[in-house]
């Protein structure tokens, strides 16, 4: 009963997290696109910095932007940000980073960052130019939970072979014309999901993948419903599978009923195996369960990190926003995500696609 208040209180901090006095001079944030995401990922955690504000939202609608301000309570002063986030459907990325980035902006621009590698490559390369911080939020990677995963399976010896099926149903998550099924728009499961698996992967391994094999099911001409893809890590060659899926079966008559999502990452070592739910959104909940070869199996969870930084409700977005912010104002973040993270990232997903026989994303036709 008292693990289930503590997982109450931790749920509700996380998503109405206590507002901070805000400090000096505080970093000023534009938000880019009244998404669905921007709430989570930038307007709450901010509330809760003392060094960020956000002072913009921009939306194509005017009406859209002033309701989304009303909502959250930003003052749309538009100019004089410091920083964006940019919240719009994938294919937009590259342009809108690159405006801000021409504008002297920081950027903290959602993954997938880009449609494909080339637009990955031009952006990094502007942001270097212009010495300015660009980073992916891929905010799993800030999160304690991932950290704890890799320190396990280095306890437990070589990694031999990971996997996952990452699935959700998609009458129950996404409309019909969501922007995950418009491929002018960057859409497909694999953009969606696979930043996901293939970073895990990828920071668990410290390695970078090879596709040795990739199917897709379709559900419109170039937009994959689902995609299972066999890939291998470094040079020992570590197996993974990996399978994206937004169109999980449902159950019951007619299939009519929803299927719970899955999430589960699973990282099978020498001595033993790692589980990790709900890899996805950690800080809502997650359980990481050991079975080492040995036997005595165990479950747990990391929500803060060891080295003190961050609170037990703190969402994956508010490590991430303590990162960023910390590389922008010059100091040393306690974990970054480099360009090659993100370019990495984005090759093995043109590298998936290309196996599938799927064109790549579209490349922006932006020029600055
Ligand atoms: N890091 C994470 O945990 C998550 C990241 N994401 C990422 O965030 C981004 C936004 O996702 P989400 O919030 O679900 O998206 P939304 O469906 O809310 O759309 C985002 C924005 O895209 C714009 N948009 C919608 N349709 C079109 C269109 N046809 N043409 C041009 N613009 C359009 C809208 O802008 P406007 O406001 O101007 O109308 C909208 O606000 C994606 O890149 C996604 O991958 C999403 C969820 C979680
Ligand atoms: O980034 C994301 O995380 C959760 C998913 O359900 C969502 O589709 C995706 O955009």
């Amino acid at each position: 009963m008292s693990s289930l208040l503590a997982f109450i209180r931790r749920l509700s901090t996380c998503n109405n997290p206590p507002e901070m006095e805000k400090a000096p001079g505080p970093l000023r944030f534009g938000v880019l696109g009244a998404a669905r995401i921007a709430p989570d990922a930038i307007v709450k955690p901010a509330r809760n910095h003392e060094d960020v504000v956000v002072t913009a939202i921009a939306a194509r609608s005017q009406d859209r932007a002033d309701a989304f301000a009303r909502q959250w309570g930003i003052p749309k002063a538009h100019g004089g940000s410091g920083a964006y986030q940019a919240q719009l459907p994938n294919s937009l990325h590259c342009e809108w980073t690159m405006k801000a980035l021409a504008a002297g902006k920081h950027v903290l621009c959602e993954k997938p960052i880009a449609d494909n590698e080339e637009d990955t490559r031009k952006m990094f390369a502007f942001a270097a130019e212009k010495n300015l911080v660009l980073l992916e939020a891929w905010q799993v990677h800030f999160h304690p939970s991932l950290q704890r995963v890799k320190e396990l399976a280095d306890d437990l010896g070589p990694i031999v072979n990971m996997s996952t099926y990452l699935g959700v149903w998609n009458s129950v998550f996404f409309l019909k014309d969501d922007i995950r099924f418009n491929y002018d728009l960057g859409g497909g499961a694999l953009m969606d999901m696979g930043p996901y698996p293939i970073n895990c992967m990828r920071f668990l391994t410290a390695h970078e993948p090879s596709v040795h094999s990739a199917s897709a099911t379709l559900r419109t001409e170039k937009i994959d419903e689902k995609i299972e893809t066999h890939l291998s890590f470094g040079p020992d060659a570590i197996p993974a599978t990996i399978t994206t899926d937004s169109h999980l079966a449902g159950w019951g008559p007619l299939g009519l009923l929803p299927r719970w999502i899955q999430m589960v990452l699973r990282v099978e070592c020498k001595e033993g195996v790692v589980e990790w739910s709900n890899y996805v959104l950690p800080h809502l909940y997650h359980s990481i369960t050991v079975y080492p070869k040995e036997g005595g199996q165990w479950t747990e969870a990391a929500y803060k990190r060891r080295d003190g930084e961050g609170e037990e409700w703190w969402s994956a977005y508010r490590y991430q926003l303590e990162a960023f912010v910390d590389k922008v104002r010059g100091r040393q973040p306690s974990v970054w995500r480099t360009a090659e993270d993100s370019i990495e990232s984005m090759k093995a997903i043109d590298a998936i696609y290309t196996k599938c026989g799927l064109p790549l994303r579209p490349t922006s036709q932006f020029i600055l």
